[in-house]
């Protein structure tokens, strides 16, 4: 895999990587934000929900206070049979009843079991004792256990078999002397009370109030109200349990109702925590509300409060982002490196397959630009450095070429060097018709000289005929030595005049010149004639050579039209 695929499959596996993580830390941030929101709203609304309730019922409490604290009703509990304080004390409780915000009353007193009552609508007016409670009838067990709790006052929600309503019942102890004689109060009627404090429309808010129990004693969904809490035995009652799925849960519930009771001079102190209601994760709001001894609890649906989506465009917001941070990121470091070492691989590349030419410089003055720079300048002295060894390779190769064609003893052209030259100047001959001639000598005796004087003279004799030779020739004619003591020398251009006029001048000169010893030399001339070849030219050369041997030595032949012709 290249260097861009490796990048590519980096970055995005970072995307991915620092998505999920984005993701993961801003759900934890989302939670924290609504849990700690969550917190205020469940503590303002448990605040807003019990002062309502408290509204409502305190100034109850307080009224069925009085009325039992009144004189008039205190003096005829002291006297139950007197008839004068017991039409004074109705009288009283009438006044109470119009107060009551449902315009009724009750009193009932302990030892004779009378119950006292009328309703908003004075229906009992005159006839005020209904009936006399019977400690063992279940319907009455209420009143027993007011007395026996000693509860200076009680809400009890119950039904009211005679009306068919459900009641908020309000009992205050009436006690003369310290001692409980009786309970009095008022009764609300429910239903108003419920769709006024818990049936509210708010959606993903749940408000319930329970008694000192945990018994539920408003909430909008009336089968789980407690009716006639205080008088079942523990165990049967629809605690606030009733409606957590786990036990940590109702373990934590309970826990909080008793820390929460066992302050109440922190008045109305609220604690919260989660809980699962219904397989759904809810904020529970929990506070006491001591002048009534029950509990507020207010259970928030976060996820309908406050849904997760809500911070979706945040998310949004972050995720582009990210996404765009990558991305440019990806371009620079492209840009920056990525790019740069592609196109120094692609350089190296070319330098490695010969490519020495030299590349646009680089504008970039960063590491970056300053490897290419070093590159560029290593790329040069290698063209540098290769260009000096071409060259020098190639003066090697002329000079090898050069010796190749030279005779070391004599310096002049060797055998190889004169039969180029003579193929060239053949080729010159048939291409242009000019001319060339031929001049073949050979040094007369020569064996002698070396068998006599040694080896040594007779190469010094063959440096001075080279010498001699190069005098005797044109600037552009050409002198080999043929091999041994043999020399060869090509004219040309050339005719007959030059022919005869070089040859002779070299018998001559060779004469004259080399002295010691004594030396001759033979020569045989040949000019190229039409459709000649090369063979046929050296060959009439050399039988003139011979002839000039043959009779006698020191003389120059020229073959010529089939003839052989002494010149001299
Ligand atoms: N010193 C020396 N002698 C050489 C060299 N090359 C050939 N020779 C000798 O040249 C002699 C050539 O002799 P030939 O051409 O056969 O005979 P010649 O003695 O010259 O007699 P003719 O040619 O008949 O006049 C031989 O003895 C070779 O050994 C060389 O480089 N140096």
């Amino acid at each position: 895999m290249n260097l861009k695929s490796r990048f590519l499959l980096l970055a995005s596996a970072l995307i991915v990587a620092s998505s999920l993580a984005s993701w993961v830390v801003f759900e934890r941030i989302a939670e924290r934000i609504i849990e700690r929101w969550g917190a205020n709203i469940a503590e303002i609304q448990v605040r807003y929900d019990s002062a309502r309730l408290l509204q409502n019922i305190e100034r109850e409490v307080g009224l069925a206070q009085q009325m039992s604290d009144s004189d008039v009703i205190q003096r005829w509990a002291r006297q139950p049979g007197n008839a004068t304080l017991k039409a004074a004390a109705i009288e009283e409780m009438e006044r109470f009843r119009h107060n009551f915000a449902d315009h009724n009353y009750f009193l009932a007193l302990k030892d004779s079991g009378a119950y006292f009552y009328n309703n908003a609508a004075n229906g009992f007016a005159g006839k005020q004792l209904r009936y006399h409670l019977d400690p063992n009838k279940p319907a009455d067990a209420w009143f027993y256990q007011l007395i026996e709790q000693r509860r200076d006052f009680h809400l009890n929600v119950n039904p009211d078999e005679a009306l068919g309503v459900t009641k908020l019942w309000i009992d205050v102890l009436l006690k003369v002397d310290g001692r409980i004689v009786g309970v009095a109060g008022t009764g609300m009627d429910l239903e108003p009370f419920l769709q006024n404090i818990v049936d509210l429309e708010q959606p993903g808010i749940n408000t319930l109030f329970v008694d000192y129990n945990g018994a539920i004693q408003l909430y909008r969904d009336r089968r789980y109200i407690d009716y006639a809490s205080f008088v079942k035995p523990e165990g049967q009652k629809k605690t606030i349990e009733l409606l957590l799925d786990r036990p940590a849960d109702r373990s934590w519930i309970r826990q909080t109702l008793d820390r929460l009771r066992e302050g109440p001079e922190q008045g109305y102190r609220v604690e919260t925590g989660f809980v699962t209601v219904d397989g759904k994760s809810h904020l529970a709001g929990v506070t006491y509300l001591p002048s009534i001894g029950w509990y507020e609890i207010t259970l928030l649906d976060l996820d309908v409060l406050l849904p997760l989506a809500t911070f979706a465009p945040m998310l949004g917001v972050f995720s582009v982002a990210l996404l765009l941070t990558l991305l440019v990121f990806n371009i620079a470091i492209r840009r920056q490196i990525i790019d740069p070492i592609i196109s120094l691989e692609a350089a190296m590349e070319r330098v490695r397959l010969g490519d020495l030419s030299p590349r646009k410089p680089s504008p970039r003055s960063d590491e970056m630009g300053r490897l290419e720079q070093h590159f560029d300048v290593m790329a040069s002295s290698i063209r540098e450095h290769t260009r000096q060894l071409e060259e020098t390779v190639r003066e090697r190769t002329d000079a090898l070429n050069r010796l190749a064609r030279k005779d070391h003893l004599t310096e002049l052209l060797n055998r190889r060097g004169m039969n180029e030259l003579l193929a060239e100047e053949f080729q010159r001959f048939r291409r242009e018709h000019r001319t060339f001639g031929i001049v073949w000598l050979d040094i007369d005796n020569f064996k002698d000289i070396n068998d006599t004087l040694g080896h040594a003279v007779g190469d010094g004799v063959l440096r001075q005929i080279a010498a001699s030779l190069r005098t005797c020739i044109r600037p552009y004619d050409h002198a080999a030595r043929w091999g041994g003591d043999e020399f060869l020398v090509l004219l040309a251009p050339c005719d007959g005049d030059h022919l005869q006029g070089i040859g002779e001048r070299i018998r001559r000169t060779v004469e004259s010149a080399v002295e010691t010893p004594a030396i001759t030399v033979s020569i045989g001339g040949a000019l190229a004639v039409p459709d000649d070849t090369i063979e046929n030219i050296l060959q009439r050369a050399d039988d003139a050579l011979y002839q000039a041997k043959d009779n006698g030595r020191n003389q120059f032949y020229i073959a010529e039209g089939g003839q052989l012709t002494r010149i001299s």
